[in-house]
């Protein structure tokens, strides 16, 4: 398609999405604009977007689409800033932001329901910035949107999207804040207070942050992403929040008393119906928090089997994104486990070290 892009905000996801418009639409013209002027050089140095705009006043009347990436509190500002401005009659806005109520009930408010269709790709990182971004991000990934109700306009955005090969599924903004609170900003609020519970106690047992170099390194990966986007996800979605805390901490008293009372058969079935529910989630598809295909290799403790194993990964020309060992385990084997970028690298991975090596390969 052709015709002008905006995207304010040019961090991972703006970026992100600057690359997959560009590859499926060559012919579009994508200015980047950014409150931080170095990211917005890198934008343009990395060539992820043609221009940097320079006064979004000035160049909004010419976008036929406008991607608002900036964290959620600014995205309500920029709603408002384009509101003020004599857009084209068939501009489509749209936005990426992680909550979509307050965001639907501002756009409603500034009378823009013929423009503006929210969305939230359920794809990304703990890591900011352009930098980060990549033309893959999406893939496979769901790509939730809480339109209002122009249903050639919801088509057109899904054109535009196309790139991303992720899956448009439409929701209600309430329906949406209920499930990403659920299944992924309570996660990260219990993330984040798991490491501040390792850090209280490094001082007097300094072994922990070695020992937390395995499991609990990747369970408490989300607690790095950016402070600043998650304290505006965080008050976005308060009341939710608020009220999956509230259960959380009856959980917790009820396992407080399964202790005092030494009840094993209860604190058998607190494991047990938790992990009934884990067991059947599906592996394949993206979730929320990106899984990074990971694959454990269980190898033997020997120097030199972790160039022995990624040579064989070379022979095959499978690309990995990330290897490391976990360290904790006690007996003779250690696991050795290796990210990739795609599910077929890792399908391919597998074939590979099962041909090669008698080592057990499990995905986790
Ligand atoms: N990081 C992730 O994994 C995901 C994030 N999101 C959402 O996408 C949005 C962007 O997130 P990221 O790209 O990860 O953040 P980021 O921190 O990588 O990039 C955000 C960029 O927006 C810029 N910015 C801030 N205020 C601005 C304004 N008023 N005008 C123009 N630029 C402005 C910042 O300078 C920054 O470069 C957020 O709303 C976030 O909730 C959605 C899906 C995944
Ligand atoms: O780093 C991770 O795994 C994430 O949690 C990614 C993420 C962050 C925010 C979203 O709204 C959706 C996905």
């Amino acid at each position: 398609m052709k015709g002008n892009i905006i995207i304010a905000g040019l961090g991972l996801i703006g970026g992100s999405l600057a690359l997959c418009l560009k590859r499926e639409h060559p012919e579009a013209v994508i200015y980047g604009i950014d409150t931080n002027k170095e990211q917005a050089q890198l934008a343009k140095a990395l060539q992820v977007v043609d221009h940097i705009c320079e006064d979004l006043a000035k160049a909004a009347p010419l976008a036929d689409l406008i991607i608002l990436a900036a964290p959620v509190s600014q995205t309500i500002k920029l709603l408002s800033f384009l509101k003020s401005l004599s857009l084209k009659k068939d501009v489509i806005i749209t936005d990426t932001g992680s909550t979509k109520e307050q965001i639907m009930h501002h756009a409603k408010k500034m009378n823009m329901e013929g423009s503006f269709i929210g969305g939230h790709p359920m794809a990304g990182s703990h890591k900011s910035g352009v930098a980060a971004a990549k033309d893959i991000l999406f893939e496979n990934a769901f790509y939730l949107l809480t339109p209002f109700e122009d249903k050639a306009k919801i088509d057109s955005l899904k054109n535009w999207l196309r790139g991303t090969r992720a899956q448009f599924v439409e929701v209600s903004s309430e329906e949406h804040d209920k499930m990403t609170g659920i299944i992924s900003h309570f996660p990260h609020l219990i993330a984040a207070s798991l490491v501040k519970q390792a850090d209280r106690h490094s001082a007097s047992l300094p072994l922990i942050s070695r020992l937390a170099a395995g499991g609990f390194r990747d369970i408490t990966r989300i607690a790095s992403s950016s402070p600043e986007m998650w304290k505006d996800i965080t008050l976005h979605n308060d009341q939710n929040l608020i009220n999956m805390l509230e259960t959380w901490k009856s959980d917790m008293d009820r396992i407080i008393m399964m202790l005092k009372n030494n009840d094993e058969d209860d604190i058998l079935d607190f494991f047990q119906s938790a992990k009934a529910y884990r067991d059947q989630l599906p592996m394949k598809a993206k979730g929320a928090i990106p899984s990074y295909y990971d694959l454990y290799v269980d190898v033997p403790d020997y120097p030199g089997v972790i160039s022995e194993v990624t040579g064989f990964l070379a022979e095959d020309r499978i690309s990995i994104t990330n290897i490391r060992i976990i360290e904790t385990r006690a007996d003779i084997y250690g696991v050795l486990v290796i990210s990739f970028q795609t599910e077929e690298d890792r399908e391919k991975a597998i074939n590979c070290l099962q041909k090669q090596t008698d080592y057990d390969v499990f995905i986790p």
